[in-house]
C-alpha cells in the first residue's frame, strides 16, 4: 500500500474514515456496532468511554489486529481491509500500555525493528534510531545500547512512541499509552508528546481511561458508550461546554467546568483595568496561557487578584471570582 502524504506540510499522515464499522466476535458478543468516524490527517482524535465499550477494539481494527465484522475503513484513499495486513501494520505505529519492547534486545534494536523488516540498510536506519531517539528526549549514545530493564517506565515509554514513529508510519494507535506511570510522569510524557506532535503531525487515535487526558491532547474527542455507540464527536471545549447526551453530561461529570478551564485561554475580555501601582506585587500570569493554570495561581495569592502580562508587559488584572465565572458558566 502507498498512502500519499496528505498533510500541508509535506508530513506523511493519513486521514482516516470508519464507515459502519462493526465487529462481532465468535461468542457472539457485538463489541461494535455500525461506528462511523472521521479523522483528518495530522489530527490527535481521543477515544473515551466506560469499560468494556469497545474504544480498543475500534483501535485493532484500523490496523486489523482485529477484522471488522462489518463497514469499511479507508486510509487516506485505501481501503484497509483490501491490504496485506502485515504490509498494513507497517504502515500504522502503534503503541500499548507496557509498551511491548522486546526484552532482550537493545533500545537502538528495538527502535529499528520495522525499518528491518521494511529492509533499510543499516546505516539509514542507524541514522534514523539516532534521531528519533533526539525526537523524543533520548540521547542516542547513553541509550541506544540498554536494554529495557536499564530503563525507568517513563523512559520505555519513549522508547515505545520512538519505535512506533520509526519507519514514519501515516498513523500512529495508541492504547493507553501513558497510564502504566505515576500521575507526574504522566504529566511531563503528555506534555512532551503534544510537542512532539506538533512537529511530526501524525494522524493519531489515542485511548484513554483518563478524562484530564482527553481533555490535554485530544484535537477532537470521541465520547463511546457500549457498543461502541458514537455519543459525541468534538472539541474538547465543546465537548465540556455543551454535552450532546445525558450519557456524556454524565460521562464529563460534574466537576467539568473546572476541567473546561484547560482548554480555556486567559483572553483580554476576561480582564480587570490594572490597579494604579500597575499590580506591582501581585503574581503574574501569561495572556492566552490556560485559565486552569490562572486558577492555580490566583488560589494562593492574597486577596485573589494576579496581573496579566503581554510579552512581560501587564496588560490587566485577573481576579479569583472572574475564573470561577468561567468555570461555571460550563456547568
Ligand atoms: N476476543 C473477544 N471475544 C469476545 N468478546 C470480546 C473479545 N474481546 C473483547 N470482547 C468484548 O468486547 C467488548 C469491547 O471490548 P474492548 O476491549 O474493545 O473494550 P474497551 O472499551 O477497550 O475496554 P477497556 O476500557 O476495559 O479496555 C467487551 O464487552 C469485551 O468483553
Amino acid at each position: 500500500m502507498d498512502v500519499t502524504p496528505v498533510a500541508d506540510d509535506g508530513q506523511r499522515a493519513a486521514s482516516i474514515t470508519l464507515d459502519g464499522i462493526g465487529k462481532r466476535y465468535p461468542d457472539g458478543t457485538e463489541a461494535v456496532r455500525g461506528l462511523s468516524l472521521h479523522v483528518d490527517a495530522g489530527e490527535l482524535v481521543v477515544l473515551i468511554g466506560p469499560s468494556g465499550c469497545g474504544k480498543s477494539t475500534v483501535l485493532r481494527m484500523i490496523n486489523r489486529l482485529i477484522e471488522p465484522t462489518a463497514g469499511r475503513i479507508m486510509l487516506g484513499d485505501s481501503d484497509v481491509t483490501r491490504v496485506d495486513p502485515v504490509k498494513l501494520r507497517r504502515q500504522i505505529g502503534y503503541v500499548i500500555q507496557n509498551v511491548g519492547l522486546f526484552p532482550h534486545q537493545t533500545v537502538a534494536a528495538n527502535v529499528a525493528t520495522v525499518p528491518r523488516l521494511l529492509g533499510w540498510s543499516t546505516d539509514r536506519a542507524r541514522g534514523r534510531v539516532a534521531e528519533l531517539l533526539e525526537l523524543v528526549g533520548l540521547d542516542p549514545a547513553q541509550f541506544g545500547r540498554r536494554y529495557p530493564h536499564e530503563l525507568s517506565g517513563g523512559q520505555r515509554q519513549r522508547v515505545g512512541v520512538a519505535r512506533a514513529l520509526a519507519a514514519d508510519p501515516v498513523v500512529l494507535l495508541m492504547d493507553e499509552p501513558f497510564s502504566a506511570v505515576d500521575p507526574i510522569v504522566r504529566t511531563r510524557l503528555q506534555e512532551e508528546f503534544l510537542r512532539l506532535q506538533a512537529e511530526v503531525r501524525k494522524t493519531i487515535v489515542l485511548v484513554t481511561h483518563d478524562l484530564d487526558e482527553a481533555v490535554r491532547l485530544g484535537d477532537r474527542i470521541a465520547v463511546l458508550s457500549e457498543g461502541g455507540r458514537l455519543e459525541q464527536y468534538d472539541q474538547p471545549a465543546v465537548l465540556l461546554g455543551d454535552p450532546a447526551t445525558p450519557f456524556v453530561r454524565e460521562f464529563v461529570g460534574a466537576d467539568r467546568g473546572i476541567r473546561r478551564l484547560a482548554v480555556t485561554p486567559i483572553t483580554r475580555e476576561v480582564l480587570d483595568p490594572l490597579p494604579a501601582d500597575g499590580g506591582a506585587e501581585l503574581p503574574a500570569v501569561p495572556l492566552g496561557g490556560s485559565a486552569y493554570d490562572a486558577l492555580a495561581v490566583l488560589l494562593t495569592s492574597a486577596g485573589g487578584h494576579a496581573v496579566v502580562t503581554e510579552g512581560g508587559r501587564p496588560v490587566g488584572m485577573l481576579s479569583r471570582a472572574r475564573i470561577l465565572a468561567l468555570a461555571e458558566s460550563a456547568g
